[in-house]
């Protein structure tokens, strides 16, 4: 199902991965081991799409994945892989319902259709009665199923992990491996997890080990020991039964790599332009804050502000802006509110198509989106603005120039692609 052939890429003189062959088939889950630096994680981003090979090839059910644009990659990452990390891939504003039913509506699928979906699949992994909690108010281990939720409402082809447990106590990171594990299994999908632990590489079906960028020694088979310790929660999941309200959601197997890409998609890398990109603009009702306002200029990046718990603070004066994908950009902001487009891991991101962006100050208002044309073309975008009272909650989700192909709609204002308000 994904295979990679001869991998090599390079960062500066030093080769991370050298000439590297890997596959992997349906309900399979191999382990990626190795020490520290040797490159598995650049071997799991060049698998994923995240990061192109300088040579050899990668493809997903016989189509070669490693030359299509950056747009291309960006679209295949949201539909049809899954990520899964250690930290950080949840939107902290958003509750857990919505944080899973973000790649859904990233494809496009209205809020309201999107939640029902994620909120199946919340009540699968056990955490009924938790869709409304902020990740701030979940445990460590309840997020991180949120995180898998996310991960696996879209029925990916392949999903992505690394350290999915890293942060969770072993009785805890033992119940999420198991979800994961019997779910892939269930799916019919595939497993690359990229693991220091042996206890993770034991249950999956294989390990390989990297040394130095190259493949070390023999490919070692697991007993999967683990995989039958914890009850089946994946059941009902195979191909073509979508779980209950999941609105039956495409399992996609077979089907090509790149499928629904319009062909002006196909065309543009969001690199290749100029752009500039807008943060907008966000009277964040009562406080009349204005935000954002950040231009950046070139390459894909997009400006961002994110509160910073190592600086102190989530308001905005201790936000630390962080600018761009493509380095060569700056954006500046001001106001009380606070822009921000931050690539997501969970969503596959690292360009522009997959940013995120939230947009708030001190949680009274705040939008959060995708910016999905922002690098690609060339255009002002803007994330459009949120209104509303200081108690008021609202999220944006979308470009100006993706929500111009959209029809208008309670779900659809003029520059976003969907608007939702409560
Ligand atoms: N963006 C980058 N720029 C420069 N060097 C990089 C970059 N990403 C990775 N490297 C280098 O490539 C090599 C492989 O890195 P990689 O992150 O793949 O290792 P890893 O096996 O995942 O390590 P760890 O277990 O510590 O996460 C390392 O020497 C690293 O410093």
């Amino acid at each position: 199902m994904l295979t990679a052939r001869a991998l090599t890429k390079r960062f500066g003189t030093a080769p991370a991965l050298d000439g590297v062959d890997f596959t992997i088939g349906p309900g399979e889950s191999v382990a990626v081991t190795g020490p520290s630096g040797s490159g598995k994680s650049t071997l799991l981003h060049c698998l994923a799409g995240i990061m192109r090979p300088d040579s050899g090839e990668v493809r997903l059910f016989d189509e070669r994945i490693d030359t299509l644009s950056e747009r291309q990659r960006s679209h295949l990452r949201r539909t049809r892989f899954a990520f899964l990390f250690q930290f950080g891939q949840l939107l902290p504003e958003l509750p857990a319902d919505e944080n899973v039913a973000l790649p859904l509506m990233l494809g496009g699928t209205p809020r309201r259709t999107a939640l029902e979906p994620a909120r199946a699949e919340l009540r699968r992994l056990g955490l009924e009665g938790k869709e409304g909690r902020r990740p701030g108010e979940l445990s460590g281990g309840e997020a991180q199923r949120v995180a898998l939720a996310r991960a696996l409402v879209v029925r990916p082809a392949v999903v992505f992990a690394d350290e999915p447990t890293g942060a969770l106590d072993r009785a805890t990171g033992d119940q999420v491996m198991g979800i994961l594990l019997d779910t892939v299994r269930e799916l019919d999908a595939a497993l690359v997890v990229v693991t220091h632990d042996p206890r993770i590489a034991a249950r999956c079906t294989r390990t390989i080990e990297i040394r130095d960028g190259r493949l070390s020694g023999t490919p070692r088979t697991g007993d999967g020991e683990g995989e039958s310790a914890h009850e089946p929660v994946a059941a009902g999941l195979r191909a073509g039964s979508a779980p209950q309200g999941a609105n039956a959601l495409p399992v996609r197997h077979g089907t090509p790599a790149v499928d629904g890409l319009d062909s002006a998609g196909a065309q543009s890398d969001s690199g290749s332009s100029p752009v500039t990109f807008a943060a907008g603009s966000v009277a964040a009702g009562a406080q009349g804050a204005r935000g954002g306002d950040a231009a950046s200029g070139g390459g894909s990046a997009v400006g961002s502000a994110v509160p910073n718990p190592g600086l102190g603070g989530a308001d905005a004066e201790t936000q630390a802006r962080t600018v761009g994908c493509g380095g060569d950009a700056f954006a500046s902001g001001g106001g009380s509110a606070a822009g921000s487009a931050v690539p997501n891991a969970g969503l596959g991101g690292g360009d522009a198509v997959t940013q995120v962006r939230t947009v708030g100050r001190g949680g009274d208002a705040f939008a959060s989106g995708a910016a999905r044309d922002g690098g690609a073309s060339g255009v002002r975008s803007s994330g459009g603005s949120v209104r509303g009272p200081a108690k008021g909650f609202g999220w944006i989700a979308g470009g100006a120039s993706s929500a111009a192909r959209r029809p208008a709609g309670p779900d659809f204002g003029p520059e976003s692609v969907v608007e939702v308000w409560r």
